[in-house]
């Protein structure tokens, strides 16, 4: 008989590989007044230690019912104050921010042993800003990006036919589709945790007030 899947799940190692990058650094050195900053810090350390895709963060959204749901992005760029991702304004997550623009992000980076929780809300951001992101791409990319139309596909081949399609009909500049659109999440709460020994975890949540001018921070039990 086979080994429960509820034994091979229990018996799997966690935290394995957790570096511990700056672990005791963090709360030592003295919290940073903005942490926004420090969410690229952590991607970048996440990518000096070897973490594939460590600018991908999960990006939850809530529909006009209340429905969550989420997905994978990458993070295209960070400034002092938000974060950009881009994606069709009429995909899912962009009909759902249009109706209810408070979204959740989350970072885990199994390398480094962290991960990021993020709230705040999402803002669509101008034609040139979007525009510019897009001929940033690779051209698969941005091919690609045409190939988003509502409702189902029919079979994959059909996909594959209309990239091959798009290729020939634009062989230099390929246009920005119009719903191509960058995003900008402004976090209003950012919770860093990194694992620590004997699973005593650090934690530490900030939080903006009322006025969202300033940040608080505490430290969290583990
Ligand atoms: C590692 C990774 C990175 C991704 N990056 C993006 C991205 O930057 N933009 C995007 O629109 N979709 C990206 N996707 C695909 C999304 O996860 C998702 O499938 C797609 O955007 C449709 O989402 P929606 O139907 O909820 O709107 C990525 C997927 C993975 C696994």
């Amino acid at each position: 008989m086979t080994e429960a899947i509820r034994d091979r799940l229990r018996g799997i190692p966690v935290f394995a590989h957790a570096g511990h990058v700056g672990a005791e650094d963090f709360e030592d050195s003295g919290l940073p007044e903005n942490p926004v900053p420090v969410v690229a810090e952590w991607i970048l350390a996440a990518h000096a230690a070897g973490q594939p895709e460590p600018h991908a963060m999960s990006l939850c959204t809530v529909d006009a019912q209340g429905i969550p749901s989420s997905r994978v992005l990458l993070v295209k760029d960070v400034d002092a104050d938000r974060l950009f991702f881009a994606t069709p304004a009429d995909s899912r997550k962009g009909t759902d921010i249009a109706s209810n623009p408070h979204v959740a992000a989350h970072f885990y980076w199994p390398v480094t042993g962290r991960q990021v929780r993020i709230t705040g809300t999402a803002s669509a951001q101008d034609r040139d800003a979007s525009e510019r992101d897009f001929a940033e791409r690779g051209r698969g990319s941005r091919l690609s990006a045409h190939l988003h139309r509502p409702g189902p596909l029919p079979d994959r081949r059909t996909a594959l036919e209309e990239f091959r399609r798009l290729d020939a009909l634009h062989p230099d500049r390929v246009p920005c589709p119009p719903s191509w659109t960058l995003y900008a999440i402004t976090p209003t709460e950012v919770e860093f945790w990194e694992a620590g020994t004997d699973r005593v975890h650090h934690r530490v949540r900030y939080r903006r007030d009322t006025a969202g001018d300033a940040w608080r921070h505490e430290l969290l039990w583990p």
